[in-house]
């Protein structure tokens, strides 16, 4: 892979991966972009075919995955995930610097590839307050809801394995996350790019 160094945002379902990447992309979307993940489970209200995720079947997915096309995938609470080798070179033909959401089976997978990212772990304060937040989103079953909380206790306990992230982020302020994302990525950013000016000289600040 050439070019800048992608930046792998992990952590458990409900910790705010996709809010602070939504902040960072918002301040910062002409220098980031989101590799665009496949997934086999249902859109959310709101979510939009090939802006999240591109949604697939099950069979399709699978084609795709035997074919070769992805450079991993895992199953995750019921559903298959993957990020595809085209969502990464889109992102990098674009000149910008590829952001990965996956899940920690993801975070070893790309660990055995040639991606060499920057890896975060986002973590919430704890499993309570996890909860808390994956019933307010209302995005869940009880069921899912029960499943991503297992994993997410699996999460918190190995994402502290020593060297598996450069960095593990604790989102109880969501501006101070926000600040530590951003002070991290400024060791991928171009120089001077990561500083608070940046959005409002861009124009994208509300
Ligand atoms: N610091 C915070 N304080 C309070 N609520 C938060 C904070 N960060 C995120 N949230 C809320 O918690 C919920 C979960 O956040 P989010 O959807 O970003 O998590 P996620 O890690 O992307 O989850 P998933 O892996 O399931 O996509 C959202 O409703 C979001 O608004
Ligand atoms: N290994 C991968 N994990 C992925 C990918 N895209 C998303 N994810 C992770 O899935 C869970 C659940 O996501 P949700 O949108 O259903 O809440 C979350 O932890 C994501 O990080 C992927 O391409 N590969």
């Amino acid at each position: 892979m050439t070019g800048p160094r992608p930046v792998v945002l992990s952590g458990p379902s409900g910790a705010g991966k996709s809010t602070l990447l939504k902040m960072l992309l918002k301040d910062y979307g002409n220098v980031f972009g989101f590799s665009v993940s496949h997934t086999t489970r249902q859109p959310r209200v709101g979510e939009v075919n090939g802006k999240e995720y591109h949604f697939v079947t099950r069979d399709q997915m699978q084609k795709e995955i035997d074919a070769g096309e992805f450079i991993e995938h895992a199953e995750f609470s019921g559903n298959i995930y993957g990020t595809s080798k085209a969502a990464v070179q889109a992102v990098q033909a674009r000149n910008q610097i590829c952001v990965l959401d996956i899940d920690l089976q993801g975070v070893k997978s790309i660990k055995k590839t040639d991606l060499k990212p920057i890896y975060i772990s986002v973590q919430a304060p704890s499993i309570e307050v996890l909860e808390k937040r994956l019933r307010d989103r209302r995005t869940e079953s009880e069921e899912s809801l029960q499943k991503r909380l297992n994993t997410a206790r699996v999460d918190m306990e190995l994402s502290n394995e020593p060297g598996l992230f450069d960095l593990i982020i604790v989102n109880n302020d969501l501006q101070k996350a926000y600040s530590e994302l951003k002070e991290i990525l400024a060791e991928v950013a171009p120089p001077g790019v990561m500083c608070d000016d940046y959005p409002r000289l861009q124009g994208r600040e509300s």
